[in-house]
């Protein structure tokens, strides 16, 4: 294996192999424990209808029901799982994220469109700089608009937010800087793709669910665009790679020349008393 092959395996917290109902279990327990320790009043996440938020919040909804059935008998109340669904207009398919919700049965649901508030940044950015916003950069935008609007809803009732990042999209920095990588607790974290797979297949998820191609759907002008089209990558090489498998070695120099160039996208800011970015 590459030295530093095995440096990002311990760093990202992988196991070559997983046990899907032990790592069912570990995470639920996660997510008790972490409820417990802050006393939220619950946890809220965007389903978009892929299969990490599918896998999140199935996790989140387990989690609360599991809180609810032991205080039930000493009568407390229990924290709750709301789920978002967080289209930009209207979602190509929404019928996937439908799906999703009828498989994680979220304690409550809730819709906030995020259209008039991207719509909103992009006429002010033109307002301001004289030039539109490019695609890419608006896309960045709705990730960061979700991340808004789950925080406004966290704020409001107290709960935390959830975050769907695991190993496969830490590793090459796939994910918007405080937009979708913006949350409180990362229930996913460690996990390469299949594995995330295995986990919904584990826990009676429908096929459909787990065998869609990931998508970060942020773009107007290529939608539904795949994630693996977009890093020139595909999970399976880079699940290969964090399991300590070999790969091919343009994969390996792909995927570590990300993984230097998005450091700062898994570190807190850079301030003088920091060293790692030099
Ligand atoms: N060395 C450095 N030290 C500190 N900060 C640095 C920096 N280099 C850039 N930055 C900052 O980071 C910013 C760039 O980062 P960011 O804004 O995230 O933008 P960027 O990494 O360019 O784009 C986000 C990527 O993540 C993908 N994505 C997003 C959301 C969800 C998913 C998904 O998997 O579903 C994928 C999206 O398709 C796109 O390819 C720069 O504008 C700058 O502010
Ligand atoms: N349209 C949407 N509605 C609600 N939440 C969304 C939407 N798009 C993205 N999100 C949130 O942003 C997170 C990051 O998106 P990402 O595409 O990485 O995950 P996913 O859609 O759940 O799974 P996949 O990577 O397989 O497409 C999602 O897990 C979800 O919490
Ligand atoms: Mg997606």
């Amino acid at each position: 294996m590459r030295a530093l092959q095995s440096q990002i395996m311990a760093d990202l917290h992988v196991t070559p192999t997983i046990d899907p109902a032990v790592e069912v279990r570990r995470r639920v327990d996660f997510l008790i424990d972490y409820l417990g320790r802050t006393g939220a009043k619950g946890l809220v996440l965007g389903i978009s209808g892929g299969q990490d938020s599918t896998l999140a919040g199935r996790l989140c909804q387990l989690a609360v029901e599991e809180i609810a059935a032991s205080r039930s008998a000493d009568g407390g109340t229990a924290p709750v799982f709301v789920a978002v669904r967080l289209p930009y207009a209207v979602q190509r398919d929404e019928d996937d994220a439908q799906l999703a919700l009828e498989f994680i049965r979220p304690s409550q649901t809730v819709t906030f469109n995020i259209a008039a508030g991207v719509d909103g940044i992009a006429d002010e950015f033109l307002n301001a700089t004289g030039e539109a916003v490019t695609d890419f950069n608006k896309g960045n935008v709705k990730a960061r608009a979700r991340m808004i609007a789950q925080y406004a809803i966290a704020g409001q009732f107290g709960y935390l937010v959830v975050g769907t990042d695991h190993a496969a999209e830490a590793v090459t920095g796939f994910f918007t800087k405080y937009g979708d990588g913006g949350t409180d607790l990362l229930p996913l974290g460690g996990l390469t793709k299949r594995q995330g797979r295995s986990m919904l297949q584990h826990l009676g998820a429908a096929e459909r669910l787990y065998l869609k191609p990931p998508t970060a759907d942020l773009l107007d002008e290529n939608p539904g665009q795949t994630d693996e089209a977009n890093l020139g990558l595909s999970y399976s090489d880079i699940d290969d790679y964090l399991e300590g498998k070999d790969v091919a070695d343009s994969v390996a120099t792909a995927i570590e020349s990300r993984y230097r160039a998005t450091e700062h996208k898994r570190r807190t800011p850079a301030s003088p008393a920091d060293a790692w970015w030099r």
